[in-house]
């Protein structure tokens, strides 16, 4: 009897040491060391001969891309939560699974969710700046420094109330926000009773009510710049903006613009529109305390990446043994 052969398994980037460990006794794995981020050469040369590709959100999986793919390729197994970085529809075209890795970063994201929410307008990030980057210039408590604004008792308006959206619901809960949403559909009425949550099918009329705006909603052709110009001037001028979903769906340049004329008053940034490059207009709103900005870090914990790394396992061999794998992706989502 012959031994099955491994399935040929290419991952663009460098995963966690207990990851890289399993999946070299499981596949037939060619990881990535030095975590350089692959070319499209590289890129089109895996797909010709590896049986899986193990992407991540740097890596863009398009149309062009998944055409290289040879016959033997089978299944896109992406390292992420989000799948906007794949062209899902091109795989399925071409006979090609893709999965990705839901959940398992939920708790980890609406953690520094909640962080940039109470960072903004509490001016987390200037207070802990003037300690460091100006050594001896503080002179003390005074009644009238480094006043923010209260987060008690405001409201929330979170943009997509998926995993992460009712995660960080249920933080801002605990922080005396109430929570009002805008989603696709309405979610479950156990779940609206729980947090006291106003639906509002209008995301207009939303903007314009809340005190914070959360976005947790995908990247999607649907959601593309879905905080435009219009809807950011329906904003209230002391509201604040977080968005730790994708950069897309915001348009940046407006968001800047407001920013910079006090049309609102702050945003909470881990994603940009052309990241890793940050446009050096947020650094100066940085540096002048208007806004908080994160480098894509909200899903990055060592447990959470563990855990993401068994889920594009689990995927992968039970799709090798002939099954559908958990966490399937499917075109149109
Ligand atoms: N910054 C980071 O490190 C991370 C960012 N993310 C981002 O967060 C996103 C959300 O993740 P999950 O909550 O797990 O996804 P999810 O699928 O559970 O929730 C997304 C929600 O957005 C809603 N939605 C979709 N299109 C919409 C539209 N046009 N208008 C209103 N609502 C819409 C959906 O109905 C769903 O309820 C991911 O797609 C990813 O882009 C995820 C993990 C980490
Ligand atoms: O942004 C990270 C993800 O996994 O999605």
């Amino acid at each position: 009897m012959t031994a099955k052969k491994k399935p040929k398994v290419y991952i663009t980037r460098k995963l966690p040491d207990a990851v890289e460990t399993r999946m070299r006794e499981l596949f037939d794995a060619e990881l990535n060391i030095d975590d350089a981020p692959r070319s499209v050469p590289e890129l089109v040369a895996a797909v010709r001969t590896a049986d899986v590709l193990v992407p991540t959100v740097t890596d863009r999986i398009d149309a062009a891309l998944i055409d290289e793919a040879g016959p033997q390729m089978k299944l896109i197994a992406s390292f992420s939560n989000g799948t906007d970085h794949i062209d899902v529809e091109a795989a399925a075209r071409k006979g090609i699974t893709v999965t990705n890795t839901p959940n398992v970063l939920t708790e980890d994201t609406a953690d520094m969710t909640m962080a940039l929410i109470l960072a903004v307008p509490r001016r987390l990030g200037e207070g802990a700046r003037i300690l460091t980057d100006k050594p001896g210039e503080w002179a003390g408590w005074s009644p009238t420094w480094m006043l923010g604004r209260r987060i008690h008792g405001k409201r929330i308006g979170i943009v997509g109330m998926g995993r992460i959206g009712t995660a960080v619901a249920r933080r801002a809960k605990a922080f005396g926000l109430s929570i009002h949403y805008h989603n696709r559909k309405r979610v479950n009425p156990a779940v609206e009773d729980e947090l006291e949550a106003t639906y509002w099918e209008s995301l207009d009329q939303m903007l314009a009510r809340v005190d914070i705006v959360s976005i947790n909603c995908p990247s999607t052709p649907a959601t593309f710049h879905l905080i435009s110009a219009r809807r950011l001037a329906l904003l209230q001028p002391t509201a604040y903006l977080v968005n730790t979903a994708r950069g897309d769906v915001v348009d940046e340049t407006q968001l800047i613009k407001c920013l910079r004329e006090g049309k609102i008053a702050g945003a909470g940034l881990d994603v940009f529109e052309n990241e890793p490059a940050v446009n050096p207009k947020l650094v100066k709103l940085a540096n002048e305390g208007k806004v908080v900005l994160l480098p894509h870090m909200s899903s990055a914990t060592i447990e959470g990446r563990i855990d993401m790394g068994d889920k594009v396992i689990i995927n992968i061999r039970t799709f090798i043994d002939g099954h559908r794998p958990p966490n399937r992706v499917l075109p149109g989502r």
